[in-house]
């Protein structure tokens, strides 16, 4: 990954959050981070999702947090190298609602 990652700033969150809170992200208590669950119609399009999102964060080497239960994918993204939120986190939040979008 290119460049040190940095934590957002008031600016940078006002101006980036907002069109992943009106998909269901939300910013996690008493951590620095966002967390989305998802749901899918069986554990073959969650699997399915999984695997998609997984070599595209090998990719960009940002990887998610991530807990799985059959159908139901919890992912929650924060940057090591910041300690909180970075565009890395965004970025790849943006990738995983489209896979998302296209496994619906
Ligand atoms: C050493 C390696 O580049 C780092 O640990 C990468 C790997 N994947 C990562 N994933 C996430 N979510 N945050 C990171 O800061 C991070 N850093």
């Amino acid at each position: 990954m290119a460049g040190k990652a940095h934590r957002l700033n008031a600016e940078e969150r006002e101006q980036l959050l907002p069109n992943l809170r009106a998909v269901g992200w939300n910013e996690v208590e008493g951590r620095d981070a966002i967390f989305k669950e998802f749901h899918f119609k069986d554990f073959n399009r969650a699997f399915g999702f999984m695997t998609r999102v997984a070599l595209q964060a090998e990719k960009l080497d940002h990887h998610p947090e991530w807990f799985n239960v059959y159908n139901k994918v919890h992912i929650t993204l924060s940057t090591h190298e910041c300690t909180g939120l970075s565009e890395r986190d965004i970025n790849l939040a943006s990738f995983i609602e489209q896979v998302a979008a296209s496994l619906s």
